[in-house]
């Protein structure tokens, strides 16, 4: 385990997520033992509050917290950063959709992407929590011509943990016994979590669990609108789970998946699946040394072929909107 800081900046961080993912971090969430450096970016406003959170991480004592640095500066802030997460966005409210966020959030997605291009570790990985995710990550790869395009990420590993989760509590096997669960597409209610390649316990899912009627009608749904049950439920949106989430994503991403298992990331398509090449697309995949692979071969039938379509055209129509807007 190198002894040299990981870098890591967290934007956002005086936010609901940020309140939770900066103590993950600092305790080991994503880097184990390895000592971690936070770089923390807000707007000017929330600097106060953030300044708060610091004490509180000071007063954690935690052993492999290498330092924290504040700013509202972007490119001060993400100066040789090796992992870059995007929180930082406007979050919807009820009654809202995710892409209602497009047009207030592409902006942030824009000028950090170019701030990432001109200061970023040339070993940088970047993971996009804000929404709309997978069109955050767009905007911001696209303003970022010089970093390697498979270095941004939005994040679906929220669907994915909630996929295992609902299928866990219906199958009786505990979470551990869960594999090869799959988000298609979108980070929205247009999602396809995927049973039809899941296993638990070695056998197939859908097999599993014997139940289209479940799968189609409760399944489905519950995973994809979760967000918003959330949002009624607690007045606001998810923070900790997304948190969680997010350092499972980023672990995964720089330290590999397990052997016989795989991961949901929206990553830029390379056509596989027939997604259309560039739209930031939730796949299969999985990761060794800081790389992902989109796992390839797995049959779609004309269900599933149907569910991936709706998210990609939701993608596309997303991609349309933000090239009017002149954010990519
Ligand atoms: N992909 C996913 O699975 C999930 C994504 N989200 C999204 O994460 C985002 C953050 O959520 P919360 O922390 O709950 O929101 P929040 O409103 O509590 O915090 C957002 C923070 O971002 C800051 N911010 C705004 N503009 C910024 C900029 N230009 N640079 C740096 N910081 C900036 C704000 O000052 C605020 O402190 C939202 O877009 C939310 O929808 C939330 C849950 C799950
Ligand atoms: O639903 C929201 O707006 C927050 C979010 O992305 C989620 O919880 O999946």
């Amino acid at each position: 385990m190198s002894d040299t800081p990981l870098k890591v900046a967290v934007t956002g961080a005086a936010g609901q997520i940020g309140y939770s993912l900066l103590f993950r971090i600092a305790s080991g969430a994503i880097a184990g033992d390895r000592p971690v450096e936070l770089r923390l970016l807000e707007i000017e406003p929330a600097l106060k509050a953030l300044e708060g959170v610091v004490m509180e991480l000071d007063d954690c004592a935690f052993p492999n917290l290498a330092g924290v640095e504040i700013g509202a500066d972007p490119t001060k802030i993400f100066e040789g950063v090796n992992l870059a997460l995007l929180v930082g966005a406007r979050p919807r409210g009820p009654g809202m959709e995710r892409g209602d966020l497009l047009e207030a959030n592409g902006a942030i997605f824009t000028a950090q992407g170019k701030a990432l291009n001109e200061v970023a570790a040339d070993d940088v990985r970047i993971g996009v929590t804000g929404n709309p995710a997978n069109t955050n990550a767009l905007i911001a790869m696209s303003n970022a011509p010089d970093i390697p395009q498979e270095r941004f990420s939005a994040l679906t590993r929220l669907d994915h943990n909630r996929a295992i989760s609902q299928l866990a509590a219906k199958t009786g096997a505990p979470v551990t016994e869960i594999k090869k669960m799959t988000i298609w597409g979108n980070h929205s209610a247009t999602q396809y979590p995927d049973l039809f390649h899941a296993e638990v316990s070695g056998k197939n899912a859908a097999e599993a669990v014997g139940d289209q009627e479940w799968l189609e009608s409760y399944f489905i749904p519950t995973v994809a609108k979760r967000g918003a049950a959330i949002i009624d439920a607690r007045g606001a949106s998810s923070a900790a789970s997304a948190a969680s989430a997010t350092c499972d994503a980023a672990r995964d991403w720089l330290y590999g998946t397990p052997e016989g298992d795989w991961v949901s990331m929206a990553v830029v398509s390379d056509g596989s699946y027939d997604v259309p090449e560039g739209l930031v697309s939730s796949f299969p995949v999985t990761t060794s040394n800081g790389d992902w692979t989109i796992v390839q071969g797995l049959d779609i039938d004309d269900f599933s072929r149907g569910r991936i379509d709706a998210s990609v055209a939701e993608l596309a129509d997303e991609k349309q909107a933000v090239t009017d807007l002149g954010l990519i």
